[in-house]
């Protein structure tokens, strides 16, 4: 199937993604799920969030803003998904910045089944063992571990890892893709990287069975769309204030067809 025809799926399914996301993004998250063509719902309370995970066509969870509540509501719903074969994509925002993140993305890898780890590569790097620098919530260097440190997580993990910055790359335990699309303005707003997460879970959303090859297929396809996109909000934005609207408007109109002419991806 090529990168494109998935956007077709989301866009002829419009899957259901339940997130549990940060205080920062939740808006251009939703947001950049409906311009997709995909259905955002948001949803914290500890009394609802198993029903919802169940209902959903994938669970993207999201550490940006953690507090104790929001551990149990990952957790109350991570158990639900994978009791209901819902896929979970997990973006473990800030992991190596402080214990307490650190420890969060860890009991949630340790007690799920995850379909995708999604971060920044500094965050991929602390939790795969392959090192690396996190200041924040951004990316500090890269470790040259990464890629053996990631495959060998994904095998244990029997899930699919994606660590992105002006390279992504994308490893399923055994094949590992680099992908060259983007734009430098995604580094310059917040939240690119949790509307992707987003993203990727309306892809692996379109998935019904539990496959770490097709979950990786999704992922390489959520990551070249939204990319792709950026790429041409960014020819007609004049800085990233008038981007982040652009990548909206840019995700809403992007065609399958486009998508393939303009992917970057290649097997190392
Ligand atoms: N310099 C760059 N050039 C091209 N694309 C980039 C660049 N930096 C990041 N990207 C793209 O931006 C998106 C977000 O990646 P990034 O690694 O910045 O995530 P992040 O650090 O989790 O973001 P945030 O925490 O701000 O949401 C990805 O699609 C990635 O490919
Ligand atoms: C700035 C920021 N702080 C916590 S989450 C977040 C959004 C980008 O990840
Ligand atoms: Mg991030």
């Amino acid at each position: 199937m090529s990168i494109g025809s998935w956007l077709t799926r989301v866009r002829d399914q419009r899957p259901l993604v339940h997130n549990i996301t940060n205080l920062v993004v939740t808006n251009v998250a939703a947001n950049t799920l409906l311009a997709l063509g995909a259905s955002p719902v948001m949803a914290y309370a500890h009394e609802e969030v198993a029903d919802m995970a169940s209902i959903a066509k994938s669970l993207a969870l999201n550490l940006g803003t953690l507090d104790p509540e929001i551990v149990v509501a990952m957790r109350l719903a991570s158990t639900a998904a994978n009791r209901t074969g819902v896929p979970i994509v997990l973006d473990p925002v800030g992991a190596g910045a402080t214990p307490y993140r650190t420890r969060a993305a860890q009991e949630i890898i340790d007690g799920h089944q995850l379909a995708i780890l999604r971060g920044n590569a500094s965050e991929i790097g602390i939790l795969t063992g392959a090192g690396g620098s996190v200041v924040g919530v951004d990316a500090g260097q890269a470790s040259e571990h990464l890629i053996d440190a990631m495959r060998a997580f994904a095998t244990e993990h029997r899930t699919v890892v994606v660590a992105t910055g002006p390279r992504d790359l994308v490893t399923d335990g055994q094949a590992v893709w680099e992908l060259a699309n983007g734009h430098p303005h995604l580094a310059a707003i917040t939240g690119s990287g949790c509307s992707l997460t987003a993203v990727i879970g309306a892809f692996v959303g379109t998935v019904d069975t539990c496959d770490p090859h097709l979950y990786a297929e999704a992922a390489i396809a959520a990551v070249t769309c939204f990319n792709v996109a950026a790429e041409r909000a960014a020819a007609h934005a004049a800085g990233p204030g008038s981007f982040q609207v652009a990548l909206l408007d840019a995700l809403y109109h992007i065609t399958p067809e486009q998508i393939d002419e303009a992917a970057r991806v290649r097997t190392l």
